[in-house]
């Protein structure tokens, strides 16, 4: 077969992930040459405005210039992470394959002598831009100061060595994946910081009329992950919400059961909504739309229009 082109951005983590891709991928397909493109997306050029872009709607700006180079066929795969990936589906396109997750949590790297969430010493300085991780901490810990950090994985790690900041928040996934488990402090468990909608897995996107490469894509597909990435953008698809929302969703699956649990939050802590839901693995968007009914019933809504203001 011809040589497969996968896209990603250009971010130390974006191409640590797509290389694993490509691992999985040649792997599968031994005899089929693989090469990798880097695009440079708004999100890159323009970091300090995305809130303000988010504002007015303009979600996909991580992966709009990728998606425009599939269309126009310069590359064959996107690989996305896929909290970054709206919920709506691009025209032409269409998610072929959702390759196996990694640890979906948060985790805290820390200074000296703030090495865990529970043990921080009361007004502790914690670094996220993140309107969940901020709402999740100050629910969870009033007296924390929550202060903006921006920038990919290594400015943020850097955070810490300043003096501004006494520790920060990451996905666990980006530094699974750059080979950095170990500067993590804690993994923080799943009942303080719910992870965001699909945090630690990937999507490969591909061309919806593209029945070669989605096949070659599809490889990689892992069931599970899938199941529960399904049931937890449904979930959010359902608040009408995106990636930028005081919005956490985790499932799990054991044997063929699914259980969803969902948060939304206040941007001060003053309030977090709670739901869960279980059922066959099979019926994953289900459950997912259910959930956000039975939490917009519960005033999800006001928290995540709240939030779009902030
Ligand atoms: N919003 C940026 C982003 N998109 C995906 C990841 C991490 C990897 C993942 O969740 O798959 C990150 C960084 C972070 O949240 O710390």
């Amino acid at each position: 077969m011809r040589t497969v082109t996968v896209g990603t951005r250009g971010s130390t983590l974006a191409l640590s992930q797509t290389r694993w891709v490509v691992e999985r991928l040649k792997e599968q397909w031994p005899e089929t040459e693989f090469r990798i493109q880097t695009i440079t997306t708004k999100g890159d050029k323009n970091r300090a405005s995305l809130q303000s872009m988010a504002k007015a709607g303009d979600k996909g700006f991580w992966i709009k210039e990728i998606q425009d180079a599939l269309l126009a066929k310069s590359i064959d795969i996107a690989v996305h992470s896929l909290k970054d990936l709206p919920t709506e589906q691009t025209e032409g396109l269409e998610i072929a394959s959702i390759p196996k997750r990694a640890d979906a949590r948060d985790v805290l790297v820390g200074a000296e002598g703030f090495k865990s969430l529970a043990a921080l010493p009361e007004g502790a300085r914690i670094g996220t831009s993140s309107v969940r991780r901020r709402a999740f901490l100050k629910a969870f810990r009033p007296d924390l100061q929550v202060i903006p950090v921006r920038g990919n994985i290594e400015t943020r790690m850097a955070a810490v060595a300043t003096d501004d900041y006494d520790a920060v928040i990451l996905a666990g996934a980006g530094l699974i994946r750059t080979d950095q488990r170990h500067r993590a402090d804690e993994f923080v468990p799943t009942d303080i910081l719910l992870p965001a909608p699909g945090q630690g897995a990937l999507a490969l996107e591909v061309r919806a009329d593209d029945d070669l490469i989605a096949e070659v894509a599809y490889a990689i597909n892992d069931a599970v992950t899938d199941d529960r990435i399904t049931a937890e953008r449904e979930f959010l698809a359902g608040l009408g919400a995106g990636c930028l929302a005081p919005v956490g969703a985790f499932a799990t699956v054991k044997g063929d059961l699914l259980t969803l649990e969902g948060w939304v939050g206040a941007v001060d802590g003053s309030e977090v909504i709670k739901a869960t839901t279980s059922g066959d693995a099979s019926e994953c968007a289900d459950l997912g739309a259910e959930l956000a009914e039975d939490m917009l019933s519960q005033g999800a809504l006001q928290l995540i229009e709240n939030a779009r203001e902030e």
